[in-house]
C-alpha cells in the first residue's frame, strides 16, 4: 500500500516529516541484532566480512547517483557538493574497505567479483532508478536514508559503549560517528528542505514513498549481512 503523508504538515521540515512518518522503523535500525553486534564487538567475521564486500558494491553504484545528480541542477555549489560527495564515496569508502580487505585477506578482485545478493541488487536498482528518471529532491530523498541512518548509528554506538582499542571493528564505528560523516546528511537535508516549498502534495506523497523504500532497504542492508543472504 503506498504511504500516506499526515494530512497536516505539522512538522516544519520536509526532512522531520520525512522521518517522523516512519519513527518506529527508523528506530528498529538501532535495534537490529546485526547493528547491536557489530557495536558490541560480538559480530561473527563472517557476517562482518559479507557486509564490507557487498558494502564495497553498493557504494560503488552510490557513486554513480551522485554523478547523476549533478546532471540535474544549474547551481554551482550544488554541482561542486555532488562532486565532492562523488570523490569522497570512492576515496574514503574505498580505504576502508581496502583496510578490511586487507586484514580479511581479500584483493580488490575479490571484492569486485562477488555476486551481488538480492538486497544489494534491489537497493541499487531503486537508487539507480530514482538517479536516472527521477527529480532531483526525488534523488535527494532517496539518498537521504542512507546517509542519515549510518550518522545516527554511528553516533549511538559510539555514545552507549566507546569502543576499546581492540574493537574489532573500530575503524568502521569512527568513520560513521564522525561529524564529517555526518555533514553529509545535514547538507542533504537542507537542500531537500530548501526545495520542499515548492512541492505540491502529490509530489511531497511521492519523497514519503521514496524515503520509506529506501529506509526499507537500509534495514535489509543489515538483515542481509546478519542472513548472509542467498539467491535461490
Ligand atoms: C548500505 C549503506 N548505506 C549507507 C552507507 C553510508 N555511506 C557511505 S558513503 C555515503 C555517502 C557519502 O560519502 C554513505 C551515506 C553505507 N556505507 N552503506
Amino acid at each position: 500500500m503506498p504511504f500516506e503523508p499526515p494530512a497536516a504538515r505539522t512538522q516544519h521540515r520536509l526532512s522531520e516529516r520525512l522521518r517522523d512518518g516512519i519513527l518506529p522503523l527508523w528506530q528498529r535500525q538501532i535495534e537490529h541484532p546485526f547493528v547491536i553486534a557489530l557495536g558490541n564487538g560480538t559480530l561473527p567475521r563472517a557476517n562482518f566480512q559479507f557486509y564490507i564486500l557487498q558494502d564495497a558494491l553498493f557504494l560503488d553504484e552510490l557513486t554513480k547517483t551522485f554523478a547523476y545528480a549533478t546532471t540535474k541542477t544549474t547551481d554551482h555549489e550544488e554541482m561542486e557538493q555532488f562532486g565532492k560527495f562523488l570523490l569522497n564515496t570512492l576515496l574514503v569508502e574505498a580505504d576502508l574497505h581496502h583496510r578490511y580487505g586487507e586484514r580479511f585477506g581479500l584483493s580488490p578482485t575479490d571484492m569486485m567479483t562477488t555476486p551481488m545478493a538480492p538486497t544489494t541488487y534491489a537497493y541499487t536498482r531503486h537508487l539507480l532508478t530514482i538517479a536516472a528518471f527521477g527529480t532531483l529532491p526525488e534523488l535527494l530523498t532517496a539518498i537521504l536514508p542512507c546517509a542519515w541512518i549510518y550518522a545516527e548509528v554511528g553516533r549511538h554506538l559510539i555514545g552507549t559503549m566507546p569502543p576499546a582499542t581492540d574493537h574489532p571493528y573500530q575503524d568502521w564505528l569512527l568513520t560513521y560517528a564522525s561529524p564529517d560523516f555526518d555533514a553529509v546528511g545535514t547538507w542533504i537535508r537542507e537542500r531537500l528542505d530548501q526545495r520542499a516549498f515548492f512541492l505540491n502534495d502529490h509530489e511531497e506523497a511521492r519523497l514519503h514513498e521514496i524515503f520509506l523504500t529506501s529506509t526499507r532497504y537500509e534495514w535489509l542492508f543489515w538483515d542481509m549481512a546478519w542472513k548472509l543472504e542467498e539467491w535461490p
